[in-house]
């Protein structure tokens, strides 16, 4: 079995719990409460910025020039594609711009991106994309599975479903999970327990994040 179906079935209670989720059940009914969704798109703000990074440090330790040509054109698109859903919600969502720049990220959105800044530093190519994949394939997995059974008919989050179950975006997963699987080939045991370790604690942190809004988490001592 490949690397990353056997790194998917360890993950598989916590995609499920994901699945079952008020904010994504929520979501799909079109009642989420909007000062979620605001709380939800402001962390998602500042998450993809520090993801951006993350991605420029892979394309930086990228083992030849397609790979890092690859990552660098993943930069470009989580800034750019990224960031217009986001000047889209905003307005639609009345977050004002200012607003957004004034919040500082939740407990858990630094915890999240703290540990990927801090695995693209010290680990490893191959461990690095193993902490970054869960941030695509369960995107990927959710986008599909809420635009599949989602009521669209004036949803005030359509916008924001279609986005992730774009196929040209599980495209670029594929090519991830591709690359991921290369990698484990290549891999010592120990750094395959690495790449293991980072794809599921970035799994629990995807779990994590969404939980965050729903508790409209914020820092418990100012
Ligand atoms: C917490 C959180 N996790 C994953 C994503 C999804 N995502 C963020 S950047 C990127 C790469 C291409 O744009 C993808 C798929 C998100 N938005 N927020």
């Amino acid at each position: 079995m490949n690397f990353s179906a056997q790194v998917w079935n360890k993950i598989d209670n916590i995609y499920n719990s994901i699945l079952i989720m008020p904010f994504v059940q929520e979501l799909k009914s079109g009642l989420l409460k909007r000062e979620i969704f605001q709380h939800y798109m402001i962390q998602d703000a500042i998450y993809l910025g520090e993801f951006a990074r993350v991605l420029a440090i892979i394309s930086a330790k990228a083992p030849e020039p397609d790979l890092q040509l690859q990552f660098a054109n993943n930069v470009r698109e989580a800034i750019i594609v990224e960031r217009s859903l986001h000047e889209n919600f905003f307005a639609k969502f009345g977050i004002t711009i200012d607003h957004a720049l004034a919040t500082e990220p939740s407990p858990t959105c630094l915890n999240y991106t703290n540990f990927l800044i801090a695995t693209a530093y010290r680990d490893s190519f191959a461990v690095t994309v193993a902490a970054v994949l869960p941030c695509f394939w369960i995107y990927s997995e959710v986008g599909k599975h809420i635009y599949q059974t989602a009521k669209i008919d004036n949803n005030p989050y359509q916008k924001w479903i279609e986005t992730y179950a774009d196929p040209d975006f599980e495209a670029s997963v594929n090519y991830i999970i591709q690359v991921v699987d290369q990698q484990a080939k290549i891999a010592s045991v120990q750094e395959l327990k690495l790449m293991e370790q980072a794809f599921y604690r970035a799994s629990q942190f995807e779990w994590m994040f969404w939980h965050s809004s729903e508790q409209l988490e914020t820092w418990s001592i100012k």
